[in-house]
C-alpha cells in the first residue's frame, strides 16, 4: 500500500502578499511553485516541522496564525502526499534561499496565476476564498 507522506507548508502573508517558492531543477516536481515547508518527521508535530523547515530552507522565523484544511494528492502509484497548510507571519528579515531556485511575493488576487505543484492548487483556491471573506481580520498582517 502507498504510504501517505505528510507535508507541512506555510502561507506566509506580509502586506497582502504571499511568499511563493520555486522548486529547483534537481528537486522532485522541478520548477513548480510551492508553499515553503517539508516532510513531517517522526515525533514532530506539523507546526514544529514547519518552523524547522522554514528556518532550514529560507533562514527566517515564522509565527503560525492558524491551520487550514489539508489536501491529499496522489502524484503516482507510489507517491501520495497530505499537504497541511498554515497561515503564518514573519518578522521582516532577509530571506536566504538554501534549496529553492527562486521566490516571489505574490498578491493574493494573482496567486492562481502561478504554476503550482498539483497538490497546492486546492489549497491556494481555498485560501483565496477564505481571504476574500476574512480580509478585515488580516489587514494588520
Ligand atoms: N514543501 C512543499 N512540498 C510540496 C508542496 N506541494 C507538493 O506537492 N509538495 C511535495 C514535494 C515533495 O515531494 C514533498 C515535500 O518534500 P520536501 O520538500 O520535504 O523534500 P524533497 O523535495 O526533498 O522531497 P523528495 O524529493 O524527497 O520527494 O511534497 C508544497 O507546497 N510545499
Amino acid at each position: 500500500m502507498t504510504k501517505l507522506i505528510r507535508v507541512s507548508c506555510a502561507i506566509i502573508l506580509d502586506s497582502g502578499k504571499v511568499l511563493c517558492a520555486q522548486r529547483s531543477e534537481n528537486m522532485d516536481l522541478p520548477l513548480k511553485w510551492e508553499l515553503p515547508g517539508g516532510k513531517i518527521e517522526e515525533n514532530e508535530s506539523a507546526a514544529e516541522c514547519l518552523k524547522r523547515e522554514i528556518f532550514e530552507e529560507l533562514n527566517i522565523e515564522i509565527q503560525i496564525i492558524r491551520s487550514f484544511e489539508s489536501n491529499i494528492h496522489q502524484y503516482s502509484p507510489l507517491k501520495k502526499i497530505e499537504l497541511i497548510p498554515f497561515l503564518c507571519s514573519f518578522i521582516n528579515s532577509g530571506i536566504t534561499l538554501k534549496e529553492h531556485k527562486d521566490f516571489c511575493w505574490k498578491e493574493i488576487v494573482k496567486l492562481a496565476e502561478m504554476d503550482w505543484a498539483e497538490a497546492d492548487i486546492p489549497i491556494i483556491r481555498d485560501f483565496v476564498q477564505w481571504y476574500s471573506l476574512n480580509r478585515t481580520q488580516t489587514h494588520s498582517i
